[in-house]
C-alpha cells in the first residue's frame, strides 16, 4: 500500500540508516517516561532489544517524508546542539523528556493531491501511524485515500473524480472517554475528521459530493458501524489558493459536536477550527512541568493562547488570581468558553480571553501580571513583543517612579479594532478582590515549536541583560523528526552568580 513518492536519493539515504542500527545508548540526560514494554522485560538488556525499543518501527519510513531518523528516537540529533546552546546561556541542567516513542501524535492536516490507491481513509500517514486504523475498502467507486507522505490520493465517488473539490483534511483524535481506564483511552481514541472543501459554502455546486463523502465515511466508521472510529465529521469551506489551511466557514456534519480532552489537569474543548497540539501526552507532560514554574496565586498573561489551555490549566492548578489570554484567531473563543464552563467551581480567578494581535500594544497586555507565557507559531515572537519585554524589564526604575506605576502611554486611542480588542470577549470575575497595584512580569515562560526562531529570540531577549535564562526543558513531540518542543524559563534582571548570592547571604545580619 505504501507508495514510494520520495525522490530517489532521499530513499537511498534512508535505506542506509535502516541497515545500520546504531548502538543503543541512553545518556543520563535523557530520561524516558513510559518505557516501551520491550525494554522493561529485557533484564538481559541486549543492545538489539534496546535498539528496537527506541526505533521508529514504521513500515512507511522509506516512502514517507515525515520522519528524518529511524533509530534512537529517544535522542534526536538536535539534542546535542541544544545541550551546547543552553550551556552557552548558563543553563547546564537542561532536561529532555523523550516520552512514549511510538504511536503518539493526535492531530495532523494533510493536503490532497493526485489520484491512486485503494483505501477509505487509513491513518498510516506521516506522524500519524499510531492513529486508529479505519477500515480499508476495496471499492473503486467510492472515496479512496492513501495518506502516505502527505500525498492523499483520491479516486472517485460515484464515478466522479474528487481531486478538485477536496483540498485537504485534518484528523484529530480524542482520548477523552472517562468510562475507560486511563491506560485504555489512547487505544480507543476516536477521530474527528475535517474535510476542507473547495467551495464557498455547503450550498455551492459539489455539495452533493460533500454529502456523499461524509455519509460514506460515517456509514463505515461512525457510531453505528461495526468499526466505530469516527468521532465526528466537519466541513470547512476554502476557495483561496494561498497557504491558508482553513477558510472562515465551518459546518458540523455528523457525529458529536463537542470534542473534549483532559490535559494539564482540566477538561478542554477543542473545535476543529482552533489550534490543538499534535501530541496530547507530551503536551500534558510539558504542562505539568510548566505548572511547577508558576507560583501559587500568580497573575498570568498567556500570549498566543489559542483556546486557552495553558492559562486555564494554570488557573486551576496554581490557583492564579488572574489569567488573561490573548489570541488572534476568533474561532478559538467558543472552545475557550466551553472549557471555562467545565472548570471546577471552586476556582477563584479572574479569567479573560481577548481576540487580538499580541504584537499590537504588547505593553498593555504585559502590564499587571507576574508571569508572561508565550507560545508563538514556528516563526517565533513578533519583534514588537521582544522590544516590549526588553523595554519594561529595563525601565523598572522608571516604572516605580511613575505616579501610577504605569509606563503604558494612554494615548487617546480611536481605532475601533484596538478599542474592541481591549475589551475581553470572555470575562469571568473571581470572588476575591485583589490589590490591583501595577506590576510587571518577573517570569517569562517561552514554549517553542521552532528551534531556529527560539534561539534567535532568546539571544535578542538576553542581549540587553534585561532577562536571564533560568531553566530549559525539551519534549519529544514528534519522535522520528528533528523537531523538539522547548519550555524555557526566563527571569527578569541580570543573572546573579551563585557564589555572589552565597557570599551576600553570609553578610546578612541575623
Ligand atoms: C503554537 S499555537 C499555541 C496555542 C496555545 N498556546 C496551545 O497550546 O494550544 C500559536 C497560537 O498563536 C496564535 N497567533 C498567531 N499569531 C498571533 C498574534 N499575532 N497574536 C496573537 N495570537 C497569535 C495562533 O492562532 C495559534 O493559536
Amino acid at each position: 500500500m505504501a507508495l514510494s513518492l520520495l525522490p530517489h536519493a532521499n530513499v537511498a539515504a534512508r535505506v542506509a540508516t535502516r541497515n545500520h542500527p546504531p548502538p543503543a545508548s541512553t545518556p543520563t540526560l535523557l530520561r524516558r517516561r513510559n518505557p516501551n514494554p520491550l525494554q522493561c522485560h529485557s533484564s538481559s538488556s541486549s543492545s538489539d532489544a534496546a535498539a528496537t525499543s527506541t526505533a521508529l518501527q514504521c513500515p512507511h519510513f522509506q516512502s514517507c517524508s515525515g520522519c528524518t531518523h529511524e533509530w534512537n528516537l529517544d535522542r534526536p540529533p538536535v539534542i546535542e546542539e541544544a545541550i551546547e546552546f543552553f550551556k552557552s546561556l548558563g543553563v547546564s541542567d537542561f532536561t529532555f523528556e523523550s516520552g512514549r516513542l511510538q504511536g503518539l501524535p493526535c492531530r495532523d492536516c494533510l493536503p490532497v493531491r493526485g489520484a491512486r490507491s485503494h483505501q477509505l481513509l487509513t491513518t498510516t500517514d506521516r506522524r500519524s501511524h499510531h492513529l486508529p486504523r479505519l477500515p480499508e475498502v476495496g471499492s473503486q467507486e467510492l472515496l479512496l485515500i492513501d495518506p502516505i507522505a502527505g500525498k492523499i490520493n483520491l479516486h472517485r465517488i460515484n464515478g466522479r473524480c474528487l481531486c478538485t473539490v477536496i483540498l485537504k483534511f485534518q484528523m484529530a483524535v480524542t482520548t477523552y472517554n472517562t468510562s475507560l481506564p486511563v491506560s485504555d483511552r489512547y487505544q480507543n481514541g476516536k477521530v474527528q475528521i475535517s474535510l476542507v472543501w473547495n467551495s464557498r459554502n455547503e450550498h455551492s455546486e459539489n455539495h452533493e459530493k460533500l454529502n456523499a463523502l461524509s455519509n460514506f465515511l460515517w456509514r463505515n466508521g461512525g457510531a453505528r458501524s461495526s468499526n466505530y472510529l469516527i468521532h465526528s465529521i466537519w466541513a470547512n469551506f476554502q476557495t483561496s489558493n494561498s497557504n491558508v489551511i482553513f477558510g472562515n466557514r465551518w459546518r458540523h456534519l455528523l457525529g458529536q459536536r463537542e470534542f473534549w480532552e483532559h490535559i494539564g489537569g482540566i477538561d478542554i474543548c477543542l473545535d476543529p477550527s482552533s489550534f490543538g497540539q499534535a501530541n496530547t501526552q507530551a503536551f500534558n507532560s510539558l504542562l505539568r512541568k510548566l505548572q511547577k514554574h508558576v507560583s501559587y496565586g500568580s497573575s498570568v498573561v498567556d500570549l498566543y493562547a489559542g483556546s486557552g489551555i495553558i492559562g486555564l490549566s494554570l488557573a486551576a492548578t496554581r490557583k492564579c488570581r488572574s489569567v488573561k489570554c490573548v489570541e488572534i484567531n476568533k474561532e478559538s473563543e467558543l472552545s475557550f468558553e466551553k472549557s471555562v464552563s467545565r472548570l471546577p467551581k471552586t476556582i477563584d480567578s479572574t479569567i479573560s480571553w481577548h481576540n487580538t494581535d499580541a504584537s499590537l500594544e504588547p505593553l498593555r497586555w504585559l502590564e499587571g501580571s507576574d508571569v508572561v507565557i508565550v507560545d508563538p507559531p514556528r516563526k517565533g515572537l513578533h519583534p514588537s513583543l521582544i522590544d516590549a519585554l526588553r523595554h519594561f524589564a529595563l525601565s523598572e526604575r522608571k516604572i516605580r517612579q511613575a505616579p501610577d506605576g504605569s509606563i503604558v502611554k494612554m494615548k487617546d486611542e480611536k481605532r475601533p479594532w484596538i478599542l474592541r480588542a481591549r475589551e475581553a470577549s470572555v470575562h469571568v470575575e473571581g470572588k476575591t478582590t485583589w490589590d490591583k497595584s501595577q506590576k510587571w512580569p518577573t517570569t517569562l515562560i517561552y514554549i517553542s515549536c521552532g528551534w531556529e526562531s527560539f534561539k534567535e529570540d532568546s539571544r535578542n531577549l538576553l542581549s540587553s541583560k534585561a532577562w536571564y535564562m533560568e531553566k530549559a526543558h525539551a519534549f519529544n513531540f514528534f519522535p522520528g523528526t528533528q523537531s523538539i518542543e522547548v519550555l524555557a524559563v526566563f527571569k527578569r534582571g541580570p543573572r546573579i552568580a551563585l557564589a555572589k548570592k552565597k557570599a551576600g547571604k553570609k553578610k546578612t545580619p541575623r
